[in-house]
């Protein structure tokens, strides 16, 4: 058995003050702990963003024939896209929807109960990132690796097997719905599974693994100095991400700068992760995102954060690789990269790049 994911932090411990969580209602001003200024992130502009050009991540609907190379480039130009038609029943996402805000909406003693631990990846508190700022985010968030039976007993001494049902199904078809977007992508590339060694050995799904992260965004007295979720990619192959019908996911182009995605109800927004990049040689981007929060409504998103067992070593698919298109990157696996993101956060990428000798 292949350690699990589960696991990937126990050497890597974090100090973060969750039960100083606020009782974020209960704020009527922004703390100074939570203005943020150009100078706690580089890529935090106080300033709105620029006037919008109009340009968007593309909206695909998976049933025309043509969805594969859209998919595609969407995944070379943004590294992002929204899905339509995507097969996952919406009673689904509405009961992820409801379990989410049920869940942020216990009181924080409650939610305590389940807090992260310092070496743990599963249960509640701030996102892990946070130990890279000086300022806090303005969010609050929960996640699931295995399975969340203890942690949910402890939020909901009642409804907790409704709750395992709903996120066992919700994970089940990510899987399918996140294999299914990899490969179309892959196949514009002209990559098929007989291409990928540790695809083609595993029979069906047996590769993947996943973690659920739930998120919550509150009512911000001073949006425009709060920061939701930190500038960020993903350590994935491929991110599935729920939002609810509020704004505030953000991805950035190199010459657009930040763009706002929009909620488009009953769709899905995907985004290319850190693997999902290296596995293509850099011809996919993995998107920088962040989330902001605003005024009047709260915001829940649910993302679905997929990569490959730990056992499983991703390195360019070969057929990207010739004399002239070098493997930019050396082979890892999601644990080692996961434990590299955790002590060097955005300069992971870049260490396991190949340098070439001059
Ligand atoms: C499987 C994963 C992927 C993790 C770590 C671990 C569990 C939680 C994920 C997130 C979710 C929130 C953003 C992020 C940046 C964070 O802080 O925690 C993600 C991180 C990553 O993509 O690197
Ligand atoms: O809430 C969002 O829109 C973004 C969440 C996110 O980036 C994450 O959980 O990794
Ligand atoms: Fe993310």
């Amino acid at each position: 058995m292949p350690a699990m994911l589960t696991d990937v932090f126990r050497g890597h411990p974090i100090h973060l003050p969750h039960s100083h969580q606020p009782d974020f209602t209960s704020l009527r001003e922004l703390p100074d702990s939570y203005k943020w200024t150009p100078k706690d992130d580089l890529l935090f502009a106080a300033a709105p963003s620029p006037p919008a050009t109009g340009e968007n991540i593309p909206l695909i609907d998976l049933d025309q024939p043509d969805a594969a190379n859209q998919i595609g480039h969407a995944c070379r130009t943004w590294g992002a896209f929204q899905i339509a038609n995507h097969g996952v029943p919406l009673g689904l996402l509405q009961d992820i929807e409801f379990l989410t805000g049920s869940l942020f909406g216990l009181p924080v003693q409650r939610k305590l109960k389940a807090a992260r631990s310092e070496t743990g990846v599963s249960g509640y508190g701030v996102a892990r990132i946070a130990s890279f700022f000086n300022k806090k985010m303005w969010s609050e968030g929960f996640t699931i690796t295995g399975s969340p039976l203890n942690d949910f007993r402890k939020l909901w001494p009642q409804l907790h097997l409704n709750y395992c049902d709903i996120v066992e199904e919700y994970e089940e078809q990510m899987k399918k719905l996140a294999s299914k977007l990899m490969w179309l992508a892959l196949k514009s590339l002209g990559v098929s599974e007989e291409d990928v060694e540790w695809a083609s050995l595993n029979s069906d799904l047996n590769w993947a693994q996943a973690a659920l992260q739930l998120n919550h965004y509150p009512v911000c007295p001073e949006p425009d100095r709060a920061m939701g979720l930190a500038a960020h990619t993903d350590s994935t192959l491929l991110t599935i991400l729920y939002q609810n019908n509020t704004a505030g996911l953000q991805v950035s182009r190199d010459d657009l700068g930040w763009v706002t995605v929009p909620p488009v109800p009953g769709s899905l927004v995907v985004n290319v992760g850190d693997l999902f990049h290296i596995l293509s040689n850099g011809l996919f981007k993995s998107v920088l995102h962040r989330a902001r929060v605003n005024q009047t409504r709260a915001r829940l998103s649910v993302a679905f954060l997929w990569g490959p067992q730990s056992d499983i070593k991703i390195s360019p698919v070969p057929k990207l690789v010739s004399p002239v298109e070098l493997p930019l990157y050396r082979s890892v696996t999601w644990t080692e990269y996961l434990r590299t993101k955790a002590t060097h956060f955005n300069k992971a990428l870049s260490m396991i790049r190949n340098h070439r000798e001059e």
